[in-house]
Parts: structure tokens; sequence; C-alpha cells
């Protein structure tokens, strides 16, 4: 199971920071979409100059236009960009073809989507690399949030996937056996007192 780092941060300096902290204990560095709404898609130029070794994923959350904001952001550095399941087919299937034209990849981000195991085949059908079932901030907040829902929908969708929704120490062995392909970490590396530290730990839970 790979690691992803989530950098749910505002700018281009912030996001280089923590990169530098946690590149060697992960996979992939995602941009977050508040920092790429913050600060554009300059700030996945600048980390995929900074970790062309790693696999940086920009977490456009793309609604429409599907084929139009995948190319900006393939073109700007990107190696893997996240559609919203809950986007018409034709948006998912416009970021495929922009994907597939720079040999890179499409993840269908399921937040939000009641049938998550139905819209998960379906997007895997449509062509994405892999689908990533995902809590967001909001979702967690809510009382009653959690986690062995979502991996749960995942196991049972058979399909490649990633699981993200405040994903922590505790629960990363739980999301590697439920067959998850990646494990996304946001608020429990960028918030941690060591940032560095606390990948280091999640990256050695992982059998
Ligand atoms: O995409 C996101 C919110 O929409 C977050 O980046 C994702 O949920 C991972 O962060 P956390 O581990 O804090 O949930």
């Amino acid at each position: 199971m790979k690691l992803q780092v989530a950098m749910d941060v505002l700018t281009v300096e912030a996001a280089l920071e923590l990169a530098g902290k946690v590149a060697e204990y992960v996979d992939i560095i995602e941009l977050g979409t508040p920092l790429v709404k913050n600060a554009g898609l300059s700030a996945v130029t600048a980390v995929k100059t900074a970790h062309p070794d790693k696999i940086v994923f920009a977490d456009m959350k793309t609604m429409d236009a599907g084929e139009l904001e995948a190319e900006i952001a393939f073109a700007a550095g990107a190696d893997l960009v996240s559609v919203l399941g809950s986007a018409d087919d034709s948006t998912i299937a416009g970021a495929v073809k922009a994907a597939k034209a720079h040999n890179k990849g499409i993840v269908v981000d399921l937040i939000g989507v009641a049938d998550k195991v139905t819209r998960a085949k379906e997007a895997r059908a449509l062509g994405a690399k892999f689908i990533e079932f995902h809590a967001g901030l909001d979702e967690q907040a809510k009382p009653g949030y959690n986690l062995n829902v979502l991996l749960s929908a995942g196991e049972e969708a058979r399909v490649p996937f990633s699981v993200a929704g405040g994903v922590n120490l505790s629960t990363i062995e739980a999301v590697q056996r439920a067959g998850a392909d990646v494990a996304v970490v946001g608020g429990s590396i960028y918030s941690a007192d060591d940032p560095a530290v606390a990948a280091k730990e999640l990256k050695a839970a992982i059998i």
C-alpha cells in the first residue's frame, strides 16, 4: 500500500516546506484543493520540480470541463488529477482522455456520493486509474463519523482504491487490511508537532 500525504496548506512556500520534511516517507505528494485554489497550478510545478521522483497528485476535484481542467493540471506537472464521482460521466471521460494523452492517471473522488460502490465501478469502467473512497473534512466533523463505512465500501467495490477521511496512525492498518492501494493522510501529518516523524511512523505501520 502506498502512502499519500495531502498537503492542505495555502501557499507554495508552506507546501515546499512540508513536502521537504515528509517526501522521503511518502509515495504520493498531494496538493490539496485549498492550495490549488489559493496558489494556482504553479504550486504543482514547484512541487514536481522539487520532487521529480515522487508521484504528484493535484486534488482538482473537477466537476465540469473534465478534459480542460485535467489538461492544465497535467501540463503543470501533475501525475494524478482528481475528478469528482458526482460529475457527469462525460466529465470523467474527458479527464481520462487528457490523462491518456499525457500517459498519466485520473483518480475519481467519491466525496458526497451516496452509493459509492456502484459509482466506483462505473468510474473504473470509464478509465479511472483508481477510486478515492473519501469522507471530506466537513463530513468527518459530523457526529457519528466512522471510517469503517468507507473501508467496507472500498472492499466491496473490488476496484483499485484509496481511502481518505482522517486516516491516522491508529487506523492505517485497518485501511491496509481493507485492501486499499493508497492511504491518504492529511491532518495527521500536516498538523502533527513533527510532520516528518508522523509520516515516518505512518510509513512504518504499513506492512
Ligand atoms: O481532500 C481532502 C478534503 O477534501 C483532504 O485532503 C483529505 O480528506 C485528506 O485529509 P485528512 O486526512 O485530514 O482527511
